[in-house]
């Protein structure tokens, strides 16, 4: 009984145990420095030797998010502890037709890219549109976004460092991309035919370098993070704003600062030069509403796998300078 009640006040003071999950997937060609990202997202630090990715990968990022007032899923002006799950999708063709079985219940996309790599970036709508198709979503946009994609997302230019040192040199290192520069400059490709793309991550630096110095545009990512868990949890008190494009499969560019994060304790710091995070900030349709699954105080299950994806990593690891402590789970 005394333990009982001691546990009930540390919840109260605590805010509870975690108040539910967002999935977001991370996606981009092979190579272009996916399971780095992830990596520093929850780990804080570079993997030196990152392994090829087989199938996918799930990592979770623990966060706290701070609501006032209350809605139809979260009562209260509080502090509560939120999962993120990452799933690493991997990027290589060999699991093209298969890896479709990771696109469940997903609240939003992290594109990746390689800077140095500009093939990467154009392939990020087949990314969309092979997710868009494939995919069943969380709380869902009302209005589509690239190819047709009905979820928030990021897009992150990787590789800088080796970007600028070809900047330097002239050279691309990539025939491709040396052919697809010169037809550029003739005027005879128009960019907007890419998906809209942000501006580089981390800001002017490798992901490896910007680990060791502890430098990464981590608040983007926490306010996109956070940004999906508002639309999940506190979706009935969103303002009806739409940035997306009225119709769908058509790529259009919405600046960040189209959307507001009052209540979004890194709001302060983000730069509105940045066209890192579009969404859409519309309150799911009612009948999208029944589609959402309620929340739970536990992460999603990861879907069935085929036996072909038995060597799947689960690891739970943060950023070290996060506030809150997230504890081991079981994904
Ligand atoms: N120079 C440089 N190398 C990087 C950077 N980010 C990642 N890499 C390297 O790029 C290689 C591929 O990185 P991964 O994170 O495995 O790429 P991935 O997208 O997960 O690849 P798949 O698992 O095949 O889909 C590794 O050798 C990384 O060390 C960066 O910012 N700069």
């Amino acid at each position: 009984m005394f333990w009982k009640e001691k546990e009930r006040r540390n919840r109260d003071k605590d805010g509870g145990p975690p108040c539910g999950q967002v999935r977001v997937l991370v996606v981009g060609d092979s190579g272009v420095g996916k399971t780095s990202l992830v990596h520093l997202i929850t780990a804080g630090s570079a993997i030196p030797h990152p392994n090829n990715t087989v199938g996918c990968t799930v990592n979770v990022k623990h966060t706290t998010y701070r609501h006032s007032g209350s809605s139809s899923s979260v009562k209260g002006d509080t502090e509560r502890d939120f999962f993120v799950e990452l799933w690493d999708i991997s990027g290589h063709e060999r699991y093209k037709d298969c890896r479709a079985v990771f696109y469940k219940q997903i609240n939003g996309v992290l594109f990746v890219h390689d800077l140095s790599q500009r093939n990467t970036k154009s392939n990020l709508q087949k990314w969309a549109s092979e997710i868009a198709l494939n995919g069943s979503f969380s709380a869902p946009l009302e209005s589509y976004g690239p190819c047709g994609l009905p979820i928030p997302y990021l897009v992150i230019g990787n590789k800088v460092d080796i970007a600028e040192k070809q900047r330097t040199t002239g050279s691309s290192g990539n025939l491709v991309d040396a052919a697809r520069l010169w037809v550029e400059k003739q005027g005879l490709l128009s960019i907007s035919e890419e998906l809209p793309v942000t501006n580089s991550f981390p800001a002017n630096t490798g992901l490896i370098s910007a680990a060791k110095d502890a430098r990464f545009d981590k608040e983007s990512i926490l306010k996109f993070f956070h940004t999906l868990i508002r639309r999940r949890y506190f979706s009935d008190e969103l303002p009806s704003q739409n940035t997306w494009s009225a119709s769908p499969i058509q790529n259009s560019i919405y600046h960040s600062d189209e959307i507001s994060f009052e209540d979004d304790k890194y709001n302060k710091s983000f730069s509105s030069s940045s066209e890192a995070y579009r969404s859409n900030t519309l309150p799911p349709l009612p009948a999208q509403r029944n589609l959402m699954p309620p929340p739970t105080f536990y992460p999603q299950q990861p879907v069935a796998i085929s036996d072909s994806f038995d060597h799947q990593r689960f690891t739970t690891s943060e950023i070290s300078n996060t506030s809150s402590k997230r504890s081991d789970i079981n994904v």
